[in-house]
C-alpha cells in the first residue's frame, strides 16, 4: 500500500496476507511506534474473533456478496464495521473515512466508493442491526458467536448449547495476561515491589506462586523486563504441566516439544538452574528463541537440540515432559487466528503425531521415572481418549494422582488428570496428566 503506514492499514495488510496465504506475520508492523504496534494485534485479533458476524453484516448492506469479494475489499469492509460496531472511542464517519481512504489507495477510486456505499447503508441502521437469523441452528450459532461449524457442532453436542455458548463467549473476550516472576533473575517479592513502584495493577494468584494476573503485557515489553528475563507472560494453566513434573535439581530431564521455550525456563528456575534439561524440538527457528530465553532468563541447565521427537533416540532419563503440538482449542481467545485454521482434519493430524510421539516418549522414561503429557486443546481426542490409548499400548506405565501438584479447581476425571476452560477457570484451556514407568 501507498498510503501512510496506520494501525489500521497495516492491520488490513496483515488480515489480507492471512485470509490469502495463513500467514499471521506482525513483523508488518514493526515500522510503526510501539503503542500502534499494539493496536495492531488488538485489531487483528478482534477482527478475526468477529470474523463471522462481521461478513454477515456486511452481507446485509452490500449487493456485492461476501464470498465474491476480494479479500483486500472484505478485510478493508470488516475493518471498517468492526470500527463502526465496536469500537465507541471511534466516531462513525472516522471509522468510514479511514476504510474508504485505504480502499482508494489500494484498490482504486471505484472501490473505495463502494466501500463508502456500503459503510454509510450500514451506519443509517446503526442502532438497529440486523440479527443472525438463518433456520440452520449451527449456522446461526457460528455466525453469532464467529466459531467455525465444525466445532459448533462439537462443542454443543459435546457440552449442549448454554455451555457451548459460554466457552465461545470467552474465547470471544480480550484475554487476560498472567506474568511470572522468574527467581533466576529476581525474587519474587522483589518483582512485586518493582512492579508496584512503576504503578502496574496487578493481581497475585493463589494458584501458583509468582503468577500475576495484568491487564496488558505492554509495560513488562517497554520496561525491558521480559528482555532482561526478570518476568515470562505465560498463562497460569501453562504452568501446571512442568509443577506436575515436579523437576528436582538432581535430575536430567527432557523437554521434547518445548520450542519457544517458556515451560524448559519454568522448570530451570523450578531447579534453580541445577541438574539437566534437554530442550528438543524439531524447528531450529523457534529453538533459537528458546536459546535466547535461556540466556535471558540465566536458565544455564537447559541445552538445546533440534530433533524429529518421534525419530530422535536419547537415552534414558529421570523424567519427561511432552507438551504436544495440539489443536490449540484451549487458546482460542489469545489466537483468535486458529479457529480458522483447524478442521476435522487437522484435529486427526494432530491425534496420530501426539500419539507417536508419545510412544516415542516412553522410551525415554527410566524405570520409576516419569512421564508428563500437556496440551492446550480441549478435544477429548487429543487429551484424556490419547492417554488411555497410550495406556492400552504400554502396560509398563500408570497413572498418578495430580492432587497436590495443581490447584484442586482444576483437577479432572477423578484426580487423574487436570484440565481448564477459558470460560470457567478464566485462564487458557489447558490438560495435563502424570505418568508413572512401573517395569
Ligand atoms: C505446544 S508447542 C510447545 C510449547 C513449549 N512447550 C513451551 O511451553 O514454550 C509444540 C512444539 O512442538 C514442536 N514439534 C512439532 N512436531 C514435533 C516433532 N515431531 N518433534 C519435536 N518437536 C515437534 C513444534 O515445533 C512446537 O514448538
Amino acid at each position: 500500500m501507498d498510503t501512510e503506514a496506520t494501525a489500521r492499514s497495516i492491520s488490513v495488510e496483515i488480515l489480507i496476507d492471512f485470509e490469502d496465504n495463513g500467514v499471521l506475520d506482525y513483523s508488518r508492523a514493526n515500522k510503526l511506534e510501539s503503542r500502534d504496534r499494539a493496536e495492531v494485534r488488538e485489531y487483528v485479533q478482534n477482527i478475526l474473533r468477529r470474523r463471522s458476524y462481521l461478513d454477515f453484516l456486511i452481507d446485509q448492506f452490500s449487493n456485492v456478496k461476501i464470498d465474491e469479494m476480494k479479500s483486500s475489499l472484505k478485510n478493508i469492509l470488516r475493518l471498517g464495521v468492526y470500527d463502526m460496531v465496536f469500537m465507541d472511542s471511534t466516531p462513525d464517519y472516522a471509522a468510514i473515512n479511514e476504510s474508504v481512504e485505504i480502499a482508494k489507495y489500494s484498490l482504486g477510486s471505484r472501490t473505495g466508493d463502494l466501500t463508502n456505499a456500503i459503510l454509510r447503508n450500514l451506519q443509517r441502521d446503526i442502532d438497529n442491526l440486523p440479527k443472525p437469523n438463518f433456520e440452520d441452528r449451527t449456522k446461526l450459532v457460528a455466525t453469532t458467536f464467529s466459531h467455525p461449524e465444525w466445532l459448533v457442532k462439537r462443542w454443543t453436542n459435546r457440552f449442549g448449547e448454554r455451555e457451548a455458548f459460554k466457552l465461545m463467549q470467552a474465547n470471544n473476550k480480550r484475554p487476560s495476561y498472567y506474568i511470572r516472576a522468574n527467581n533466576l533473575r529476581t525474587k519474587t517479592e522483589n518483582f512485586k515491589l518493582r512492579m508496584t513502584k512503576h504503578g502496574i495493577d496487578f493481581e497475585e494468584s493463589d494458584w501458583l506462586p509468582g503468577y500475576f494476573k495484568v491487564d496488558s503485557v505492554a509495560p513488562f515489553i517497554s520496561k525491558g523486563w521480559l528482555d532482561k528475563g526478570f518476568c515470562q507472560v505465560q498463562d497460569i494453566a501453562a504452568g501446571f504441566a512442568p509443577y506436575l513434573l515436579d523437576p528436582d535439581p538432581s535430575e536430567s530431564i527432557y523437554d521434547l516439544c518445548a520450542a519457544p521455550g517458556t515451560k524448559s525456563v519454568l522448570m530451570s528456575d523450578l531447579m534453580n538452574g541445577e541438574g539437566d534439561i534437554l530442550a528438543v524440538d524439531i524447528s531450529s527457528e523457534r529453538l533459537d528463541k528458546l536459546a535466547e530465553s535461556a540466556l535471558s532468563y540465566h536458565a544455564e541447565n537447559i541445552r538445546v537440540r533440534r530433533a524429529d521427537a518421534t525419530e530422535v533416540e536419547l537415552d534414558e532419563t529421570d523424567a519427561v515432559l511432552l507438551d504436544a503440538p495440539c489443536t490449540g482449542t484451549g487458546v482460542l481467545s489469545k489466537r483468535a487466528d486458529l479457529r480458522w485454521r483447524r478442521d476435522q482434519e487437522s484435529l486427526d493430524n494432530a491425534v496420530q503425531l501426539q500419539s507417536e510421539l508419545l510412544d516415542s516418549a516412553a522410551e525415554m522414561v527410566k524405570k520409576g521415572g516419569r512421564l508428563v503429557y500437556s496440551t492446550c486443546s480441549l478435544e477429548e481426542e487429543e487429551n484424556m481418549e490419547q492417554v488411555m490409548n497410550f495406556l492400552d499400548r504400554h502396560e509398563n506405565f500408570e497413572m498418578q494422582s495430580v492432587e497436590g501438584y495443581v490447584p484442586d479447581e482444576v483437577i479432572a476425571h477423578g484426580g487423574l488428570a487436570y484440565q481448564t476452560f477459558p470460560h470457567k477457570h478464566g485462564c487458557d484451556g489447558h490438560f495435563g496428566v502424570l505418568l508413572k514407568r512401573t517395569s
